[in-house]
């Protein structure tokens, strides 16, 4: 029998992300496709399209894919994994459907997904999948044979996504003013979801409070308090907060926003804070004003020393932990015994999403999960 390839089955990589707006003309019809059916207030839109403009229309989520996606590709041909990779976005060109169409024009047919969300949650996964299954349904409505896609599972866990956020709080802790440092609160932050969401995120089971989204968070979260411990001989005290919420007042989201517990800690006299975004895969809109712009501005107006850490974003130990899911997925895929890397308590993710994962309001044909209308 010729020896398989490592990658086998699969023929293509897809970067999978949330794209953003490239210009200030971008910016309306970009909010305009993020938020189509959702709910969200017009005043809210005005607003978040404000934070853009602020920064000339241009989301940096682009640029910060663009070395992404030479990043792994450096990484797989180092390694001699002889992939192609492809990016596609779900609100911003590329398009995914493009992408997957052009995709199946090179004779492409068994796609691993690799999504820049890292955590389980409707937003953060089974969106992703409704829209891998919306593009899909426009080529079959075209007449292309759409190709088989596989989401990589969750890696919030991974080393490779854990180990260089670890270093980022340290570097920031780093940057403190010494006599503020040891007093430090390390403030652990991801992006407000409607409770209902929270609860009612990852398969069917009890995750405690707030679902498999905030226990996955509350993990990765002491991962890295116990690196600090381990590297810094203090026991910083942590909490898990929230940011960016949008929707209705009145509805529910995770709380408390970084803002009110950064001016809470102040209260209590906490020296300083390191902010942590372990929510995002990279520095983009979300990390940049919410963060960057508007916590940091209350915290200088309270007086309050604070450091943002580095998300992920193109470190080769990510791109290394993407090849590592791929390889591992492939494995399994031909049904090879498979060692799956994952730090912190909850261990590793699941390949497929059971049926009902993360359930949407309005139920809609989701790929890549065991409720999946295609092969
Ligand atoms: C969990 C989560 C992630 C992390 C996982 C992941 O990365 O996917 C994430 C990422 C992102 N969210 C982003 C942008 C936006 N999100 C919005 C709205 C919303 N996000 C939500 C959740 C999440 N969002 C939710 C529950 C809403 C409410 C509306 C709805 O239920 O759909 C809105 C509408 C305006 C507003 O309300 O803020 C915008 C513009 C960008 C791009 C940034 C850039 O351009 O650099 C990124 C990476
Ligand atoms: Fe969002």
């Amino acid at each position: 029998m010729p020896e398989q390839l490592a990658h086998a089955p699969y023929d293509a990589l897809l970067l999978l992300s949330f794209g953003g707006p490239e210009g200030p003309d971008d910016v309306v019809p970009f909010l305009r496709n993020v938020t189509r059916g959702r709910g969200i207030p017009e005043e809210r839109l005005k607003e978040v399209g404000q934070h853009y403009f602020l920064f000339g229309g241009v989301s940096p989520i682009n640029e910060q894919n663009r070395a992404l996606l030479d990043a792994l590709r450096k990484d797989l041909a180092e390694h001699g994994v002889e992939l192609p990779v492809y990016w596609g976005n779900r609100n911003w060109a590329p398009y995914l459907t493009d992408t997957l169409r052009e995709m199946a024009a090179d004779g492409r047919r068994r796609i691993a997904v690799l999504a820049t969300s890292a955590y389980a949650s409707y937003s953060g996964c089974r969106q992703y999948r409704e829209d891998l299954a919306g593009a899909l349904a426009a080529l079959a409505e075209e007449g292309v044979e759409p190709p088989r896609v596989d989401k990589l599972r969750h890696y919030f866990n991974h080393p490779g996504f854990i180990e260089p956020m670890a270093e980022g709080v340290l570097a920031s802790l780093a940057e403190l003013p010494e006599d503020v440092r040891a007093g430090a609160h390390l403030a652990f932050t991801t992006h407000s979801i409607p409770d209902a969401a929270a609860d009612t995120s990852g398969p069917a089971g009890d995750h405690g409070d707030g679902g498999a989204y905030v226990a996955q968070h509350l993990d990765v979260a002491r991962v890295i308090v116990d690196r600090v411990t381990a590297e810094t001989g203090v026991e910083h005290p942590w909490r898990l907060v929230y940011q960016s919420r949008s929707g209705a007042p009145h509805i529910p989201w995770l709380e408390p926003d970084i803002c009110d517990h950064l001016e809470e800690l102040h209260g209590a006299g906490v020296p300083a804070v390191v902010m942590a975004p372990i929510g995002f895969v990279s520095d983009h809109m979300e990390v940049l004003y919410d963060l960057d712009t508007e916590a940091t501005a209350k915290a200088a107006e309270l007086g309050l020393p604070v450091r943002r850490s580095a998300t992920v974003g193109a470190d080769p130990r990510f791109a290394a932990a993407v090849r590592d899911l791929l390889l591992e997925r492939a494995a399994a895929e031909r049904g090879r015994p498979v060692d799956r890397c994952a730090l912190g308590a909850l261990g590793p993710s699941h390949d497929l999403c059971p049926a009902g994962c993360c359930p949407a309001r309005a139920p809609k044909p989701a790929a890549a999960g065991a409720d999946s209308p295609y092969a």
